[in-house]
Protein backbone atom coordinates (compact mmCIF):
# COMPACT_ATOMS: atom_id res chain seq x y z
CA UNK A 1 0.00 0.00 0.00
CA UNK A 2 1.55 3.28 -0.75
CA UNK A 3 0.58 6.16 1.99
CA UNK A 4 0.56 9.73 1.20
CA UNK A 5 3.80 9.47 3.55
CA UNK A 6 5.43 7.70 0.44
CA UNK A 7 4.27 9.46 -2.50
CA UNK A 8 6.69 10.19 -4.80
CA UNK A 9 6.84 13.52 -5.88
CA UNK A 10 5.82 15.19 -9.34
CA UNK A 11 5.46 12.82 -12.09
CA UNK A 12 7.20 9.82 -10.49
CA UNK A 13 10.59 12.24 -9.33
CA UNK A 14 12.03 11.65 -6.12
CA UNK A 15 11.65 14.66 -3.45
CA UNK A 16 14.43 16.70 -2.36
CA UNK A 17 14.78 19.04 0.57
CA UNK A 18 17.53 20.96 0.83
CA UNK A 19 17.78 22.54 4.55
CA UNK A 20 19.63 25.78 4.81
CA UNK A 21 20.61 27.97 7.44
CA UNK A 22 23.89 29.92 9.30
CA UNK A 23 25.72 28.42 11.42
CA UNK A 24 24.76 26.52 14.34
CA UNK A 25 20.88 27.50 13.27
CA UNK A 26 20.01 23.91 14.28
CA UNK A 27 19.87 21.79 10.68
CA UNK A 28 21.20 18.92 11.86
CA UNK A 29 19.19 18.97 15.37
CA UNK A 30 16.23 19.74 12.87
CA UNK A 31 16.94 16.81 10.65
CA UNK A 32 17.84 14.57 13.51
CA UNK A 33 14.45 15.08 14.55
CA UNK A 34 13.04 14.57 10.79
CA UNK A 35 15.04 10.90 10.68
CA UNK A 36 13.41 10.07 13.82
CA UNK A 37 9.86 11.06 12.85
CA UNK A 38 10.12 10.03 9.14
CA UNK A 39 6.81 7.68 9.84
CA UNK A 40 8.17 5.17 7.32
CA UNK A 41 9.69 7.17 4.66
CA UNK A 42 13.22 5.64 3.73
CA UNK A 43 15.61 9.37 3.53
CA UNK A 44 18.36 9.78 2.09
CA UNK A 45 21.12 12.43 3.45
CA UNK A 46 23.62 14.52 2.17
CA UNK A 47 25.37 16.60 4.63
CA UNK A 48 27.71 19.50 3.68
CA UNK A 49 30.39 20.95 5.80
CA UNK A 50 32.13 24.06 6.56
CA UNK A 51 35.19 22.54 8.05
CA UNK A 52 37.35 20.01 7.36
CA UNK A 53 36.04 17.34 10.32
CA UNK A 54 32.76 16.27 9.23
CA UNK A 55 30.77 17.02 12.49
CA UNK A 56 27.10 16.38 11.53
CA UNK A 57 27.24 13.97 9.32
CA UNK A 58 28.84 11.77 12.28
CA UNK A 59 26.48 12.94 14.51
CA UNK A 60 23.36 11.82 12.42
CA UNK A 61 24.90 8.42 11.67
CA UNK A 62 25.39 7.80 15.36
CA UNK A 63 21.54 8.36 16.01
CA UNK A 64 21.24 5.31 14.19
CA UNK A 65 17.94 5.27 12.97
CA UNK A 66 16.02 2.97 10.52
CA UNK A 67 14.53 5.48 8.16
CA UNK A 68 18.03 6.43 7.23
CA UNK A 69 20.53 4.05 7.13
CA UNK A 70 24.43 4.50 6.99
CA UNK A 71 24.55 3.74 3.31
CA UNK A 72 22.07 6.54 2.33
CA UNK A 73 24.23 9.34 4.53
CA UNK A 74 26.64 11.01 2.29
CA UNK A 75 29.02 13.16 4.02
CA UNK A 76 30.78 16.15 2.05
CA UNK A 77 32.95 18.01 4.21
CA UNK A 78 35.85 20.44 3.47
CA UNK A 79 34.48 22.52 1.37
CA UNK A 80 31.20 24.56 0.40
CA UNK A 81 28.09 22.49 -1.85
CA UNK A 82 27.70 26.00 -3.66
CA UNK A 83 30.93 26.02 -4.94
CA UNK A 84 31.67 22.16 -5.78
CA UNK A 85 27.95 21.84 -6.79
CA UNK A 86 29.33 19.79 -10.29
CA UNK A 87 32.20 17.85 -8.44
CA UNK A 88 30.72 16.57 -5.22
CA UNK A 89 26.85 16.88 -5.23
CA UNK A 90 25.77 15.26 -8.56
CA UNK A 91 28.38 11.91 -7.27
CA UNK A 92 26.31 11.84 -4.41
CA UNK A 93 23.19 12.23 -5.76
CA UNK A 94 24.31 9.20 -8.48
CA UNK A 95 25.49 7.18 -5.33
CA UNK A 96 22.19 7.40 -3.29
CA UNK A 97 20.06 6.71 -6.13
CA UNK A 98 22.72 3.82 -7.32
CA UNK A 99 21.88 1.95 -3.46
CA UNK A 100 19.79 -1.37 -3.59
CA UNK A 101 17.54 0.68 -1.69
CA UNK A 102 18.02 4.29 -2.77
CA UNK A 103 16.05 6.61 -0.42
CA UNK A 104 12.34 7.51 -1.17
CA UNK A 105 13.17 11.07 0.01
CA UNK A 106 16.24 12.99 0.23
CA UNK A 107 17.75 15.85 2.49
CA UNK A 108 20.22 18.08 2.53
CA UNK A 109 21.72 19.73 4.76
CA UNK A 110 23.62 22.60 3.32
CA UNK A 111 27.01 24.27 5.48
CA UNK A 112 25.80 27.31 7.54
CA UNK A 113 27.80 29.69 5.26
CA UNK A 114 26.59 27.94 1.70
CA UNK A 115 24.13 30.47 -0.46
CA UNK A 116 21.28 27.89 -1.88
CA UNK A 117 21.01 29.12 -4.99
CA UNK A 118 23.68 27.42 -7.21
CA UNK A 119 22.58 24.17 -5.84
CA UNK A 120 18.91 24.93 -6.18
CA UNK A 121 20.07 25.34 -10.22
CA UNK A 122 22.35 22.39 -10.46
CA UNK A 123 18.11 20.72 -10.30
CA UNK A 124 17.61 22.54 -13.29
CA UNK A 125 20.09 20.31 -15.12
CA UNK A 126 18.33 17.79 -17.41
CA UNK A 127 20.29 14.90 -15.53
CA UNK A 128 18.92 15.73 -12.28
CA UNK A 129 15.28 17.35 -13.53
CA UNK A 130 14.75 14.23 -14.86
CA UNK A 131 14.90 12.93 -11.84
CA UNK A 132 14.54 14.33 -8.97
CA UNK A 133 12.43 17.99 -7.20
CA UNK A 134 13.10 20.28 -5.08
CA UNK A 135 10.12 19.64 -2.74
CA UNK A 136 11.11 22.57 -0.61
CA UNK A 137 14.03 24.63 1.04
CA UNK A 138 13.51 25.48 4.12
CA UNK A 139 15.67 28.03 6.10
CA UNK A 140 16.98 27.12 9.64
CA UNK A 141 16.79 30.75 11.24
CA UNK A 142 18.65 30.86 15.01
CA UNK A 143 16.05 33.28 16.80
CA UNK A 144 18.73 34.36 19.55
CA UNK A 145 21.64 34.95 16.93
CA UNK A 146 19.17 37.88 15.10
CA UNK A 147 17.93 39.07 18.10
CA UNK A 148 21.60 39.74 19.19
CA UNK A 149 22.16 41.63 16.15
CA UNK A 150 24.53 38.57 14.69
CA UNK A 151 23.20 39.23 11.01
CA UNK A 152 22.50 43.47 11.13
CA UNK A 153 24.28 45.48 8.67
CA UNK A 154 25.15 49.20 10.10
CA UNK A 155 21.91 50.51 8.95
CA UNK A 156 23.13 54.17 8.34
CA UNK A 157 25.78 52.38 6.43
CA UNK A 158 23.28 50.23 4.01
CA UNK A 159 20.84 53.51 3.54
CA UNK A 160 23.82 55.67 2.43
CA UNK A 161 24.43 52.97 -0.34
CA UNK A 162 20.56 52.68 -0.97
CA UNK A 163 20.87 56.04 -2.39
CA UNK A 164 24.28 55.88 -4.22
CA UNK A 165 23.43 52.41 -5.55
CA UNK A 166 20.77 50.09 -5.88
CA UNK A 167 22.76 46.83 -4.89
CA UNK A 168 23.37 46.61 -1.26
CA UNK A 169 26.68 45.15 -0.72
CA UNK A 170 26.63 44.59 3.02
CA UNK A 171 29.26 45.78 5.19
CA UNK A 172 28.45 42.35 7.59
CA UNK A 173 29.14 39.26 5.74
CA UNK A 174 27.12 37.27 7.88
CA UNK A 175 24.06 39.32 6.47
CA UNK A 176 24.26 38.07 3.07
CA UNK A 177 24.84 35.01 3.76
CA UNK A 178 21.54 35.13 6.16
CA UNK A 179 19.73 36.94 3.72
CA UNK A 180 20.65 34.90 1.13
CA UNK A 181 19.27 31.61 2.92
CA UNK A 182 15.99 33.17 3.55
CA UNK A 183 15.59 34.28 0.08
CA UNK A 184 15.86 30.81 -1.35
CA UNK A 185 13.16 29.46 1.04
CA UNK A 186 9.89 27.98 0.81
CA UNK A 187 10.12 27.62 4.61
CA UNK A 188 11.10 29.46 7.45
CA UNK A 189 12.27 27.96 10.95
CA UNK A 190 12.89 30.41 13.63
CA UNK A 191 14.49 27.74 15.96
CA UNK A 192 15.72 28.30 19.45
CA UNK A 193 12.28 29.90 20.40
CA UNK A 194 13.32 28.91 24.26
CA UNK A 195 16.11 31.66 24.06
CA UNK A 196 14.09 34.90 22.81
CA UNK A 197 10.96 36.38 24.26
CA UNK A 198 7.85 36.11 22.40
CA UNK A 199 7.85 40.06 21.01
CA UNK A 200 11.39 39.21 19.78
CA UNK A 201 10.10 36.18 18.13
CA UNK A 202 7.13 38.58 16.43
CA UNK A 203 10.25 41.26 15.73
CA UNK A 204 12.21 39.02 13.85
CA UNK A 205 8.78 37.51 12.14
CA UNK A 206 8.25 41.12 11.00
CA UNK A 207 11.84 41.37 9.87
CA UNK A 208 12.00 37.96 7.64
CA UNK A 209 8.57 38.91 6.12
CA UNK A 210 10.13 42.31 5.18
CA UNK A 211 13.14 40.51 3.90
CA UNK A 212 11.54 37.52 1.62
CA UNK A 213 9.21 39.33 -1.08
CA UNK A 214 7.07 35.97 -1.94
CA UNK A 215 4.80 34.95 0.45
CA UNK A 216 6.79 32.49 2.79
CA UNK A 217 5.69 30.24 5.91
CA UNK A 218 7.06 30.81 9.07
CA UNK A 219 6.89 28.23 11.99
CA UNK A 220 8.73 28.82 15.49
CA UNK A 221 10.55 25.48 16.96
CA UNK A 222 12.28 24.74 19.45
CA UNK A 223 15.50 21.78 19.29
CA UNK A 224 13.95 21.76 15.46
CA UNK A 225 11.36 19.84 16.82
CA UNK A 226 8.72 20.59 13.37
CA UNK A 227 6.06 18.04 12.56
CA UNK A 228 7.44 15.97 9.69
CA UNK A 229 3.94 16.92 7.65
CA UNK A 230 5.27 20.61 7.79
CA UNK A 231 8.93 20.18 6.43
CA UNK A 232 7.88 17.19 4.02
CA UNK A 233 5.56 17.49 0.69
CA UNK A 234 6.06 21.44 0.67
CA UNK A 235 5.71 20.55 -3.50
CA UNK A 236 7.45 23.42 -4.15
CA UNK A 237 9.30 22.36 -7.43
CA UNK A 238 11.79 24.82 -6.62
CA UNK A 239 13.69 24.59 -10.32
CA UNK A 240 10.91 25.88 -12.08
CA UNK A 241 10.98 29.05 -9.71
CA UNK A 242 14.79 30.07 -9.77
CA UNK A 243 14.01 33.53 -10.96
CA UNK A 244 12.08 34.08 -7.80
CA UNK A 245 14.37 33.88 -5.58
CA UNK A 246 16.98 35.91 -5.89
CA UNK A 247 20.92 35.68 -4.25
CA UNK A 248 24.08 37.40 -4.25
CA UNK A 249 25.37 34.42 -5.96
CA UNK A 250 23.17 35.89 -9.60
CA UNK A 251 25.91 38.94 -9.31
CA UNK A 252 28.78 37.44 -8.30
CA UNK A 253 29.12 33.63 -9.89
CA UNK A 254 32.50 33.39 -9.13
CA UNK A 255 32.19 34.38 -4.87
CA UNK A 256 34.40 32.54 -2.62
CA UNK A 257 34.21 32.13 1.25
CA UNK A 258 36.91 34.64 1.89
CA UNK A 259 34.83 36.28 4.44
CA UNK A 260 35.38 33.18 6.28
CA UNK A 261 38.34 31.30 8.23
CA UNK A 262 38.36 27.95 9.72
CA UNK A 263 40.55 25.26 11.06
CA UNK A 264 40.93 22.49 13.22
CA UNK A 265 42.31 21.92 16.63
CA UNK A 266 43.90 18.29 17.78
CA UNK A 267 43.47 18.90 21.96
CA UNK A 268 44.51 16.63 24.71
CA UNK A 269 41.94 14.38 26.58
CA UNK A 270 40.25 16.39 29.49
CA UNK A 271 39.06 15.25 32.83
CA UNK A 272 36.67 18.74 33.15
CA UNK A 273 34.38 18.78 30.30
CA UNK A 274 32.88 21.77 32.26
CA UNK A 275 36.08 23.23 32.58
CA UNK A 276 36.80 23.05 29.13
CA UNK A 277 33.78 24.55 27.66
CA UNK A 278 33.75 27.47 30.08
CA UNK A 279 37.17 27.89 28.50
CA UNK A 280 36.36 27.58 25.11
CA UNK A 281 33.22 30.10 25.37
CA UNK A 282 35.96 32.80 26.83
CA UNK A 283 37.83 32.27 23.34
CA UNK A 284 35.14 32.68 21.80
CA UNK A 285 34.67 35.88 23.17
CA UNK A 286 37.73 37.32 23.34
CA UNK A 287 37.99 36.27 19.14
CA UNK A 288 34.74 36.58 18.33
CA UNK A 289 34.45 33.13 16.96
CA UNK A 290 31.45 32.07 15.53
CA UNK A 291 31.16 28.08 15.92
CA UNK A 292 33.37 25.70 17.66
CA UNK A 293 32.54 22.12 17.65
CA UNK A 294 33.79 18.36 17.75
CA UNK A 295 34.45 15.72 19.76
CA UNK A 296 36.44 15.34 23.00
CA UNK A 297 37.75 12.36 24.63
CA UNK A 298 37.19 12.61 28.57
CA UNK A 299 39.49 10.48 30.74
CA UNK A 300 38.39 7.34 31.71
CA UNK A 301 34.94 7.83 29.86
CA UNK A 302 34.05 5.22 27.47
CA UNK A 303 31.92 7.81 25.81
CA UNK A 304 32.86 10.74 23.51
CA UNK A 305 31.82 14.19 24.11
CA UNK A 306 30.07 16.01 21.73
CA UNK A 307 30.93 19.68 21.72
CA UNK A 308 29.06 22.02 20.52
CA UNK A 309 29.64 26.15 20.24
CA UNK A 310 27.63 28.69 18.38
CA UNK A 311 29.03 31.95 19.19
CA UNK A 312 29.93 32.00 23.28
CA UNK A 313 26.70 29.69 24.08
CA UNK A 314 28.38 26.03 24.89
CA UNK A 315 26.82 22.75 25.24
CA UNK A 316 28.14 19.28 25.49
CA UNK A 317 27.06 15.74 25.84
CA UNK A 318 28.27 12.15 25.30
CA UNK A 319 26.76 10.76 22.69
CA UNK A 320 28.65 7.40 21.33
CA UNK A 321 31.04 5.14 22.74
CA UNK A 322 34.71 5.43 21.16
CA UNK A 323 35.20 2.16 18.78
CA UNK A 324 37.31 1.01 16.49
CA UNK A 325 35.48 3.05 13.59
CA UNK A 326 35.22 6.34 16.02
CA UNK A 327 38.88 5.80 17.68
CA UNK A 328 39.38 8.05 20.68
CA UNK A 329 40.88 11.75 19.53
CA UNK A 330 39.66 15.11 20.24
CA UNK A 331 39.10 17.25 17.84
CA UNK A 332 37.41 20.70 17.04
CA UNK A 333 36.62 22.91 14.10
CA UNK A 334 36.83 26.56 14.84
CA UNK A 335 34.88 28.51 12.01
CA UNK A 336 34.93 32.54 12.37
CA UNK A 337 35.42 35.59 10.06
CA UNK A 338 38.65 36.31 8.06
CA UNK A 339 41.23 37.28 10.41
CA UNK A 340 40.84 34.88 13.09
CA UNK A 341 43.77 34.55 14.78
CA UNK A 342 44.64 31.55 15.03
CA UNK A 343 47.84 30.99 16.58
CA UNK A 344 46.34 32.65 19.76
CA UNK A 345 43.02 30.56 19.76
CA UNK A 346 45.38 27.27 19.47
CA UNK A 347 47.61 28.99 22.58
CA UNK A 348 44.90 30.17 24.54
CA UNK A 349 43.24 26.07 24.17
CA UNK A 350 46.22 23.95 24.75
CA UNK A 351 46.92 26.68 28.12
N1 LIG B 1 18.77 26.60 23.20
C1 LIG B 1 18.61 25.96 22.05
N2 LIG B 1 19.67 25.36 21.47
C2 LIG B 1 19.45 24.69 20.30
C3 LIG B 1 18.19 24.63 19.68
N3 LIG B 1 18.30 23.92 18.54
C4 LIG B 1 19.60 23.56 18.44
N4 LIG B 1 20.30 24.02 19.50
C5 LIG B 1 21.73 23.84 19.78
O1 LIG B 1 22.46 24.67 18.88
C6 LIG B 1 23.71 24.06 18.57
C7 LIG B 1 23.88 23.98 17.05
O2 LIG B 1 22.88 23.11 16.56
P1 LIG B 1 23.11 22.31 15.19
O3 LIG B 1 21.85 21.55 14.92
O4 LIG B 1 24.38 21.56 15.23
O5 LIG B 1 23.25 23.53 14.18
P2 LIG B 1 23.66 23.46 12.63
O6 LIG B 1 22.85 24.50 11.95
O7 LIG B 1 23.55 22.08 12.10
O8 LIG B 1 25.19 23.89 12.71
P3 LIG B 1 26.29 23.94 11.50
O9 LIG B 1 26.11 22.69 10.70
O10 LIG B 1 27.61 23.99 12.22
O11 LIG B 1 26.02 25.17 10.74
C8 LIG B 1 23.70 22.70 19.25
O12 LIG B 1 24.36 22.81 20.47
C9 LIG B 1 22.23 22.44 19.48
O13 LIG B 1 21.99 21.58 20.59
C10 LIG B 1 17.08 25.30 20.33
O14 LIG B 1 15.95 25.32 19.86
N5 LIG B 1 17.36 25.93 21.50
Amino acid sequence: MTTSAQKPGAAGKIPVTIVTGFLGAGKTTLIRHLIEHAGGRRLGLIVNEFGDVGVDGDILRACGVESCTEENIVELANGCLCCTVADDFVPAIEGLLGNANPPEHIVIETSGLALPKPLLKAFDWPPIRSRLTVDGVIAVVDAAAVAAGRFADDPDAVLAQRAADDAVDHDNPLEEVYEDQLLSADLVVLNKSDLVSAGERADIAAAITGIVPRAVKLVEAEEGRVATAILLGLGAAAEDDLAARPSHHDAEPEHDHDDFDSFVVEIAATDDPQALVDKLSGIAADHDVLRIKGFVEVTGKPMRLLVQGVGTRFRHQYDVPWSVDRPRQSRLVVIGEKGLDRAAIEAAIAA
